[in-house]
């Protein structure tokens, strides 16, 4: 039986820092050690992540930021929650600072943002992948734009300061924030450094006691 207590880490952070590469290596280092994890996105490949993805780029910001919401309530329900209460690590390449952030480039408040996002569940780590904005703006311009924010000339500096202002924001309210600037760091260092912090918030946690053992030690 799995007695560990499972995790939900998200990664975010601005267009083209390394988010899916450095997830992927993440898993790569947990499946090599035989840690339990899910590998999850957003958008969703859901009904509702798939609306929100096609919206992007035709349509308005209290749209997008509604839909991306719904999208992240949903993956909350049916992936999130139900894995990690089952002892899995999971992680999401972009979660809520990704809805405080793109949705402010379709210009909505931050404040109303973070009312439209409250029922989320704050992660036990969020990681904020930074980059100077010249490094990110020679890997998009190496991998190539995805989509329409990605081909806004003064993008990679605007989102870098977002991003930042988001990671304080969800720190002041008391979720633990990992920084990462990977501007010197290939993505195997930068999953080696968010690894070693999973160890970490795992070493801290109570393990879950299985019911039987319980009763026995009481
Ligand atoms: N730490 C790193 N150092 C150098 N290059 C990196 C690093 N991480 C990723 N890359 C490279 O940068 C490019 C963008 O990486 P990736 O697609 O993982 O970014 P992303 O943040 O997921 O992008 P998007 O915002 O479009 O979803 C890729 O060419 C990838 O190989
Ligand atoms: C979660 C979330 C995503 N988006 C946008 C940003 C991108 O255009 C796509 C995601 O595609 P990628 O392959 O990860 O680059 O969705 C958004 O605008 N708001 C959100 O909350």
């Amino acid at each position: 039986m799995n007695t560990r207590r499972g995790l939900f880490v998200s990664v975010d952070g601005p267009s083209g820092v390394g988010k899916s590469t450095t997830v992927r290596r993440l898993g790569e280092r947990l499946t090599a050690v035989g840690v339990a994890h899910h590998l999850t996105a957003e958008p969703t490949d859901s009904h509702l992540g798939r609306l929100a993805y096609d919206a992007v780029g035709s349509s308005s910001g209290p749209i997008l930021a509604c839909l991306f919401a719904a999208d992240r309530y949903l993956h909350l329900e049916r992936v999130i929650r139900p894995r990690a209460a089952a002892g899995e690590i999971v992680i999401s390449d972009r979660y809520l600072a990704a809805g405080l952030v793109m949705q402010q480039l379709d210009g909505m408040k931050l404040d109303w943002l973070r009312q439209v996002n409250a029922h989320a569940d704050p992660p036990d780590l969020a990681v904020i992948l930074t980059a100077e904005p010249g490094v990110l703006a020679a890997r998009l311009a190496a991998r190539g734009a995805k989509n329409h924010y990605q081909r806004r000339p003064d993008i990679s500096a605007r989102e870098a300061a977002l991003y930042e202002e988001a990671a304080d924001m969800l720190a002041a309210a008391g979720t633990r924030v990992l920084r990462l600037d990977t501007s010197q760091q290939d993505a195997e260092t930068v999953a080696a450094i968010i690894h070693r912090h999973i160890d970490q918030l795992q070493a801290e946690a109570k393990p879950v006691v299985p019911a039987q053992a319980r009763e026995a030690q009481e």
